[in-house]
């Protein structure tokens, strides 16, 4: 479960996210759409506890990010837009290493079941990373997210520079996590992506939640222009 309630940060004068709520469930893929500087990776900086309110909360699993900061770190996965793994570690390596800062020490089966399950092709498990492609080393990233065993998982636009298949691919993987009662967040600038992948769709516009809706209730065409309406509102100035 990801929640925020009233979520708001503020730089000096600026209100960059204005009093959010989400409520994310187990099952459900959320996808945060919005222009560049809407607010989306700021509510995910904040979800992780990167950075602090200015007032309201974010929740992980019910626990307040603020307050229960290393707990909910048990609970959460994070997936960037360019995910950091080492380059000389092969793919077993980087995930038998990032599970075991997380408390986890995964055997060499353990972990390649990870990656299967995760997508990754066989001949790839000892490779090194370096030689992978986005695609492959966001399915590192959701293996390691399975064996941490993430109740919540936020992804920063995972599939930017994805090729359609890849893209794809990804969003599959998503669907599978949802479907074992993950809640997960994701921004993105792909309005398809979103359609095809979310279970519900938000767009942010200046740190504001604009519109929300249930994917199987909007066609892509009715998306885009909903979208488009939201980015060409004129601010009403008093
Ligand atoms: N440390 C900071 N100090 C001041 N302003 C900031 C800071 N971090 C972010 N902002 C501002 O907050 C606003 C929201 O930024 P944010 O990165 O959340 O947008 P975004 O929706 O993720 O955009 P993009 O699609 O480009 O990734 C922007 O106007 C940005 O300039």
């Amino acid at each position: 479960m990801i929640t925020t309630d009233n979520l708001t940060k503020q730089y000096g004068e600026t209100i960059v996210l204005n009093q959010l709520n989400l409520s994310i469930g187990a099952n459900e893929i959320y996808c945060l759409l919005g222009a560049n500087g809407a607010g989306k990776t700021t509510t995910i900086n904040l979800l992780l506890g990167f950075i602090k309110p200015t007032s309201g909360s974010a929740f992980i699993n019910g626990l307040c990010v603020s307050e229960d900061y290393i707990k909910t770190k048990q609970y959460l996965a994070y997936i960037p837009e360019n995910l950091m793994l080492y380059p000389t570690l092969t793919a077993v390596e980087n995930l038998k290493y990032f599970s075991g800062i997380g408390g986890k020490n995964l055997n060499k089966s353990q972990s390649e079941d990870f990656l299967n399950e995760a997508g990754l092709q066989k001949n790839a498990f000892n490779q090194r990373i370096s030689t992978f492609s986005k695609g492959m080393r966001q399915k590192v990233g959701i293996s390691i997210a399975l064996a941490k065993d993430a109740k919540s998982l936020l992804l920063d636009e995972p599939t930017s520079g994805l090729d359609p298949k890849s893209s794809n691919e990804f969003g599959q993987l998503l669907h599978k996590l949802k479907d074992n009662g993950v809640s997960i967040l994701m921004a993105t600038h792909d309005l398809f992506r979103a359609k095809d992948t979310g279970t519900h769709i938000g767009i942010m516009k200046n740190g504001e939640l604009r519109q929300e809706y249930a994917t199987k209730d909007i066609s892509l065409p009715e998306l885009e222009q909903a979208y488009l309406e939201a980015m060409n509102y004129k601010e009403l100035v008093s």
